[in-house]
């Protein structure tokens, strides 16, 4: 079994227990009461490269990571950076997360805010929706073709932007087959874990120009951030170069003065 496989099987798992504590209905209920999600494909395309920094615990790949004590300080110190988007991830196996770490960085910030989980049922979109998300990670290796087109429509109806993440490129096809504006290259092999910043080299220009083109792991700093640039990338997504070091906000701006370079500004 692959490690995405187990991932997918503890997370259905955990789906279950959660739908059997709060129906969908209650969501729905809750949803009503909460405003619009925030415009992220804006946020997005703003000029020069864009910081997506996540919250990140642990994972697969490195085991823990960092003990996050408040998760809604460290989203302050990278809203006080400038990250555009603020990603949060929620598996709660594997990666340590949970929906209670969105909530509460909901609380502390007013950026945008991702859902980093393994979607599999658009129970899982309304989850996103009432703990204060703006998108949501889909994930093509995990979906069927017909659960995708699905999700992607299900999430822009609830207002959601769908980052749609993909690593080859017959991945890349379904996710424009899906209609997805935003489109994620992980550059994590989700057979090894291992990181090639060459993959995003090698996808960006099947990506056409009207999409938003975001680079996903692998950032140690700006030099990382300037490669993905040259290869077409209008955002960067960074998760453990930025938890494990002392300095979150400061590692932040840095990311953010080199995606603001005079170069970069007009890419969109
Ligand atoms: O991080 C992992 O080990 C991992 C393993 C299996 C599936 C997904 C995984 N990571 C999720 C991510 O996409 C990253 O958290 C994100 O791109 C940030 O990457 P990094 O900056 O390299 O932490």
């Amino acid at each position: 079994m692959s490690v995405l496989d187990e991932i997918i099987d503890g997370v259905r798992a955990d789906l279950a227990e959660r739908q059997a504590a709060a129906p969908l209905d209650r969501l729905k209920e809750q949803a009503a009461t909460l405003p619009w999600p925030k415009d992220v494909v804006a946020a997005l395309r703003a000029p020069g490269v864009q910081v997506i920094a996540e919250v990140k615990r642990s994972s697969p790949s490195k085991g823990a990571l960092a003990a996050i004590a408040d998760p809604a300080a460290l989203a302050r110190d990278y809203a006080a950076g400038g990250a555009c988007m603020i990603s949060v991830l929620t598996e709660q196996r594997r990666f340590g997360g949970s929906l209670a770490d969105l909530a509460a960085v909901r609380a502390a910030v007013e950026t945008p805010l991702l859902r980093k989980d393994f979607v599999v049922s658009s129970y899982q979109l309304w989850e996103a929706r009432v703990h204060g998300a703006d998108a949501v990670l889909l994930i093509v290796a995990a979906l069927s073709q017909a659960a995708l087109v699905s999700l992607v429509e299900r999430a822009e109806s609830l207002g959601l932007t769908p980052l749609v993440e993909v690593h080859t490129e017959e991945e890349v096809e379904r996710a424009l087959d899906a209609g997805a504006t935003v489109i994620g290259v992980n550059a994590r092999d989700l057979k090894t874990l291992k990181v090639d910043r060459e993959t995003f080299t090698r996808l960006s220009p099947l990506i056409p120009d009207d999409r938003i083109r975001i680079a996903e792991s692998g950032v140690r700093g700006p030099h990382d951030l300037l490669a993905y640039a040259s290869a077409g990338a209008d955002a960067v997504l960074v998760g453990e170069s930025l938890v494990v070091g002392r300095k979150p906000r400061e590692a932040v701006a840095d990311l953010v003065t080199a995606g603001a370079h005079p170069a970069l500004r007009d890419r969109h």
